[in-house]
Formats: structure tokens, C-alpha cells, sequence
């Protein structure tokens, strides 16, 4: 009886929301076709502009074989005069391309047909392979749309909308694929073809079926309970589901944002006072100078930002201006944008000069000025420049050691036997030893391990959004007492919306733009 209710209430849940598929909704439209009856079919370059050995030019729609019939002839002979029998299915054929008017040859290339049912678009799809001449592209994509007026330039990721629109991929999945083009290093690579194999789709879904389970059962105690005796057994498994779900949620969200981070890039400052070789620092991490370096205290005055591939992780790092007390209005405009570049940071190199560290009539005592003191945090890696002209005494060390402490201070390397980095960024010393060090703590901190378990799934601000979304929901269930089933299941419904925002297995339609319009077009 209890399991009769619980499977009639859950067929019924199925049909009254959307099922746990990739699908999108049914209120899901393609953008602006040229005419509203005609469905237009869609052409791009897929491959980048320029000159280049080959250039790829893909056609979809359901006109895309006028392509093949009017612009294609055999490579061996004449153009014929009755149409040409359809391409064969996925499979390379040279072709002569023509002109379809005057049948002038333009170019001689392979040219790929995939039917509706094996291309990505679920439409025809039509691929040729052309030498990369600008001229002949640009030539093309002016002939196509005199074909019939269903032919129109594809938008920015439509090929892709296309797919995911036909539930060939979800949303997660097509996030991968765009961050893989858009990819700069090999940590950016791993995590895109994680996301873009569905790995994220994965996780995402299954935790969407677990809410949806609990949410069967809450309406099954809502719709049957009294009258079919559906006892207290049911609210505790729909409950221990949901603790599940709140506890994994929970665990996801708790990542430190690696995915976010390596997706757009680690965020380094060198912070520190005037003087003190932070954009010398800067110039040796990106090997050109990219900062003005003088010996004039206060050079630096704005921030000057630039993107690194540092061994493969993705690096966006910031030399600041100095930080000191000034009356110079400008100096402290750069001083202010220097401490929220520190406060954003994801790792902060704070650089002091020996000379001026240990500078006071007690040479035992360092000092330190406010602003930099109170940047120093456990992500703060503190070098020690300018060992070329003073190296500091083990008695100076420890005594900075009990000065940060004394401050209630933690650093990066606090309480190992090298808790600060020594180096001469001028001459070059110590420098390979603090870029392992860098590397090191890189890899601590976003390094993808070989273990797809460990792979963040939160790898952009819409998803953590959404999962937090669904956390408060999932909460609010479990606070709502036995006696109010009714709010319960509400928020439950709430929790399996949320978690379908993020794969578009609900209405999305106000996260699509933002997610295709990062597209270039033909992809
Ligand atoms: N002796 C020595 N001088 C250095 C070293 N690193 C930098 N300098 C010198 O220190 C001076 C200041 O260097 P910068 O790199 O401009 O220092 P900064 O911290 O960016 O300075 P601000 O712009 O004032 O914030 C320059 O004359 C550098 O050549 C070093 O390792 N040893």
C-alpha cells in the first residue's frame, strides 16, 4: 500500500515537472530566423580568420545539402548538369566548389555531410574543408545566402545552442566546451574537458534525482498520506536524502572557489612598501619589464596588471604602488587601489627591503608599516629582497618572526624552518627556490589531481549561485517541523528547480544569452 502511493504520487510528480534529462524546456526558442514560418539554416567560418592551410566552413539546416547539390562537383570531372546525388553520410569527399551561377571553380576541397540524426545540431550539417584563403571565405559566405532565403549567417554560438537545444548536451557541458576554446593553460585545458565530457553534468544530475526522489515522497505523504497510512518512515527517508544532498552541496561549495579561480585566473598581488623591488618582482615573473623600476621611492603609483601562464596555472598578478602614509593626493588614490587589489587576492607576494626592514637604531628590530601589517594573511608569501646588500642576521630573522606573532600574525611558511623568502631580485638569488615555492603552493591550492572525484564542479559564479540556492531550500525543509508537510514540499520543489537552473533542465532562458554570447561565432 505505502509503496503504491509512493510510485503513483512520484509518476505523478514526473509529469507535472519537467523530468530529470538534459532536455531543454519546451518554452525554449531558437533566436530570430529570417522568416517565421521558414526555419533558416545557419553557416560560419568554424575556423579562426587569416590565412591558414585549411579553413572550415560549416552548414546546418535543413537546406544545407543546396550547398552540396549547387556549389559541389566531382573532383574528377565537369560540373554535371543534373543535380548530384546526396553526399555520403560521414564520410571525406573531395569536391570541386563552384560558383553557383557561372560554375567558375573557386577552390577544390574535402567536404564532410552529416545527416540530422549524427550531427551535433540534430539538423543537416554540411562541413567543407577549404584551402584558408580570406578571399575565397569571404567569397562564400557572400554566395550562400543567394541560394534560397533561408540561409543566414549563424549568431555567436549557435551551432552550440543548437545542440544543447537538441538535449545533445546541457548547459554544463556547453559552458566546457567554451571554456576549452577560450583556454589559455594546462590547468584551464583539464578542468574545460572535464566540464565539457560532462563530469559536472554528472554530479549535477544526480544530485537533481536525489532532490527529486525526496520531493516523490513528500508528495506522496501530501497526497496519500492520511488515507493510505503512509507512515513516519517515509518523511525520515525523504529527510535522509535531503541531508544527504544538503551535506554534498555543502562540501561542494566548500572549495575555496578552485574551479571559479582556475577558470579566470589566479589572482596575485605584490603589495608591500616604497622601495622595496615589487615591480622589479613583477618584471622577473613576466621576463620583459613590464613596470618602470627607479630607485625614486613611490615610482609605482597605479596598478599595473598582467596575465602569466606561471608552469601552467593561469596567473593574473598586480605590482602596486607602495604603501605608506602620504599627503600626495595621487599617491593615495594608488595606495587605496593597491590595498583592494591585496584585499581580491588569491596570493599576495609581500616584498620588503632588509635595508629598510631592519633600518631602526635597534638593527634587531624590524620595522613594518601599518598597511603592510595588516595585509599579512596565510595566503602572504614574505620575501625578503635585496640580500645582495644586507643579509639579514638569524637573530633579525627570528626577531621578524616574533614581531608578525607578537601581531597575532599567520604568513604562508610560518613556523617552518624557512618561514620567509631571501632574495636578490636584482642579481637573481634565491629566485628558483621561491618559484618552486610559488609552484608549490599552486598546486597545493588548484593543482587537478588524476582523481576525477576531486574535481571542482562550481566553475563559475552562475553555479555556486544556484547551488547556494538550492542549499537554503534544502535547509528551510529541514527546519520546517513534520506537521507543515505541505511548506516542506514547497521548498523541496524550490531546492529541484534551483539544481535544474544550473544543467537547463528548467526554464533558463535568462541564463542562456549570458552563456552563448561568450561564443565566437560558428562554434
Ligand atoms: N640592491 C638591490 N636593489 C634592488 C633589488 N631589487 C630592486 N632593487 C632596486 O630598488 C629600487 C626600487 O625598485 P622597484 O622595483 O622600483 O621597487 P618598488 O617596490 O616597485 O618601488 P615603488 O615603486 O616605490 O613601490 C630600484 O633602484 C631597484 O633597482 C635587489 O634585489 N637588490
Amino acid at each position: 500500500m505505502l509503496l503504491r502511493g509512493v510510485v503513483r504520487s512520484a509518476e505523478l510528480f514526473s509529469t507535472c515537472s519537467r523530468p530529470a534529462t538534459r532536455f531543454p524546456p519546451a518554452s525554449f526558442t531558437r533566436p530570430s530566423s529570417s522568416s517565421a514560418a521558414l526555419l533558416p539554416t545557419i553557416f560560419a567560418p568554424a575556423t579562426g580568420n587569416g590565412k591558414s592551410a585549411i579553413s572550415i566552413l560549416r552548414i546546418s539546416g535543413d537546406d544545407a545539402l543546396e550547398v552540396w547539390r549547387r556549389m559541389t562537383v566531382s573532383a574528377r570531372g565537369a560540373r554535371r548538369t543534373k543535380p548530384a546525388k546526396d553526399p555520403p553520410e560521414r564520410r571525406a569527399v573531395l569536391r570541386k566548389i563552384v560558383h553557383p551561377e557561372t560554375s567558375e571553380v573557386l577552390d577544390e576541397g574535402v567536404v564532410l555531410y552529416f545527416p540530422a540524426h549524427s550531427a551535433l545540431t540534430a539538423q543537416p550539417t554540411l562541413e567543407l574543408h577549404l584551402h584558408g584563403s580570406p578571399a575565397l571565405m569571404q567569397l562564400l559566405l557572400r554566395l550562400l545566402p543567394t541560394l534560397n532565403n533561408s540561409f543566414r549567417i549563424a549568431e555567436p554560438g549557435e551551432f552550440t545552442r543548437l545542440a544543447f537545444e537538441a538535449g545533445k548536451m546541457d548547459l554544463t557541458e556547453v559552458e566546457g566546451i567554451r571554456d576549452l576554446v577560450e583556454a589559455d593553460t594546462e590547468s584551464q585545458r583539464k578542468l574545460a574537458a572535464r566540464q565539457a565530457s560532462g563530469l559536472m553534468r554528472e554530479a549535477y544530475d544526480s544530485m537533481r534525482a536525489k532532490a527529486i526522489e525526496a520531493t516523490a515522497l513528500i508528495e506522496a505523504l501530501i497526497d496519500f498520506g492520511e488515507d493510505e497510512g503512509i507512515s513516519e518512515g517515509v518523511y525520515q527517508e525523504a529527510k535522509d536524502k535531503v541531508v544527504w544532498l544538503r551535506d554534498r552541496i555543502t562540501k561542494y561549495l566548500d572549495d575555496g572557489r578552485r574551479g571559479e579561480i582556475i577558470r579566470s585566473g589566479i589572482h596575485l598581488a605584490i603589495v608591500g612598501p616604497p622601495n622595496a623591488g615589487k615591480s622589479s618582482l613583477l618584471n622577473w615573473l613576466a621576463q620583459r619589464e613590464a613596470a618602470i623600476v627607479t630607485a625614486i621611492p613611490g615610482t609605482t603609483r597605479d596598478v599595473v596588471e598582467l596575465s602569466l601562464d606561471f608552469h601552467g596555472f593561469p596567473i593574473s598578478v598586480a605590482d602596486t604602488a607602495g604603501l605608506r602614509s602620504t599627503k600626495d593626493q595621487v599617491e593615495a588614490i594608488g595606495i587605496e587601489r593597491a590595498m583592494e587589489k591585496a584585499a581580491v587576492a588569491d596570493i599576495k607576494l609581500c616584498v620588503l627591503s632588509v635595508d629598510l626592514l631592519f633600518s631602526s637604531s635597534a638593527s634587531n628590530t624590524p620595522i613594518i608599516d601599518p598597511l603592510t601589517l595588516s595585509l599579512i594573511d596565510p595566503h602572504t608569501l614574505i620575501l625578503l629582497n635585496k640580500v645582495d646588500s644586507s643579509v639579514p642576521s638569524s637573530a633579525q630573522l627570528e626577531a621578524l618572526e616574533r614581531a608578525l606573532e607578537s601581531e597575532g600574525k599567520e604568513w604562508f611558511g610560518k613556523g617552518t624552518s624557512e618561514p620567509f623568502a631571501l632574495v636578490s631580485v636584482k642579481e637573481g638569488k634565491g629566485l628558483k627556490e621561491l618559484a618552486r615555492v610559488m609552484r608549490g603552493e599552486l598546486k597545493r591550492r588548484f593543482d587537478l589531481s588524476d582523481d576525477l572525484e576531486e574535481t571542482p564542479i562550481v566553475t563559475q559564479e552562475r553555479h555556486r549561485r544556484h547551488l547556494e540556492e538550492t542549499l537554503t531550500h534544502l535547509k528551510a525543509f529541514l527546519a520546517i517541523p513534520a506537521e507543515d508537510i505541505v511548506d516542506a514540499g514547497e521548498e523541496l520543489r524550490y531546492a529541484v528547480l534551483a539544481l535544474g537552473k544550473i544543467t537547463g533542465a528548467v526554464d533558463v532562458e535568462e541564463v542562456l544569452g549570458e552563456i552563448f554570447r561568450g561564443f565566437c561565432i560558428g562554434k
